[in-house]
């Protein structure tokens, strides 16, 4: 049996279950229970406070966790990463009243800057040759410069609604996050074999998530058009159809590229074009 911490109840959490449910892991979870064993794979999870999951995946309460990249880093556990997982994707910025001038991040000379991350900000100010009085925060940091507790803040960001609410305007950007999953250092080998178990479907899982299936039909005299436009996992599947000088191409392409292709497609000619979820995708 392998032991993995996910956040009980925040940001991470609802992507945390889902990716474990979408790599075929079964089991039963109420807000109530802090503990639940899944009933298709040798595997505990637990629900817990995001920053106490690197500390428990460090000292082996934990085999494994899903946690931010931020406070993984804050916590001094780098090295614990094991794989990207592609969601909660925020950043870690530095941020001012918006009725403040600024030129560069040397304004912030012997400032006072709210945080809740003090590790990466301390860090992140001595590379820059910027000495700044940093006061720790544990939330409602983007507060801080209009109640005057501090002339700037560093926070996570994403749409930034939360800075624009706030009369705030980032001005630069400190850190990049995503949650990543997390593993104790020391598995033994059987729980080792469990991790790679698990990475193999996260991944497969992810990849799909990337990717959808293409179904479309084409002029005999444009298939080297097409094909050159969706190269597949090895090359596309094509099959004749009913009337003469037609094929249907099969193929597989990344969503970034989708509709990008779609467009060069539909100009060399292809008809019909109809595209499908991937639910799993085996390399
Ligand atoms: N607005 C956002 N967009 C994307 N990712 C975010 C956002 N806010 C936070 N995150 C990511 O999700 C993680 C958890 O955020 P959340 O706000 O739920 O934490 P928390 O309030 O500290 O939760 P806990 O109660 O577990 O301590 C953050 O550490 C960060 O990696
Ligand atoms: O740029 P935005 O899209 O506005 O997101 C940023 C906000 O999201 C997070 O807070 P959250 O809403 O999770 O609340 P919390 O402070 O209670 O964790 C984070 O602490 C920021 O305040
Ligand atoms: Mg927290």
């Amino acid at each position: 049996m392998i032991r993995l911490a996910i956040q009980k109840s925040g940001r991470l959490s609802e992507d945390s279950l889902n990716l474990i449910r979408e790599c075929g892991i079964s089991f039963l979870s109420s807000s109530y229970k802090l503990k639940t064993e899944a009933t298709n794979f040798p595997l505990e999870i637990l629900f817990l406070r995001d920053d106490d999951i690197p500390g428990y995946v460090q000292d082996g309460v934990a085999d494994l966790g899903i946690v931010g990249q931020n406070v993984l880093v804050e916590a001094g556990f780098p090295d614990l990463e094991v794989e990207k997982l592609g969601f909660s994707k925020c950043r870690l910025s530095l941020a001012i009243l918006r009725s403040e001038g600024y030129n560069s991040v040397a304004d912030l000379q012997g400032k006072n800057i709210a945080t809740s991350y003090p590790q990466i900000l301390g860090r992140y100010l001595a590379g820059e040759g910027v000495q700044a009085n940093l006061h720790t925060i544990s939330g409602s940091v983007e507060i801080a410069p209009s109640i005057g507790l501090a002339d700037a803040i560093c926070d996570i960001v994403s749409s930034g609604s939360t800075l624009l609410g706030n009369g705030l305007r980032e001005v630069e950007t400190v850190f990049r996050s995503e949650a990543v999953l997390i593993a104790n250092q020391n598995l033994s080998a059987e729980k080792q074999e469990l991790l790679e178990q698990l990475q193999f479907r996260m991944q497969s899982v992810r990849r799909a998530r990337r990717n959808k299936y293409i179904l479309l039909n084409a002029p005999v005299a444009s298939l080297d058009a097409v094909k050159a436009l969706l190269p597949g996992i090895k090359s596309p599947t094509v099959t004749p159809l009913a009337e003469e000088g037609w094929v249907s191409v099969q193929s597989v392409v990344n969503e970034d590229d989708f509709w990008h292709i779609t467009g060069q497609l539909k100009a060399v000619g292809a008809e019909g074009i109809l595209v499908l979820p991937i639910e799993k995708m085996i390399s």
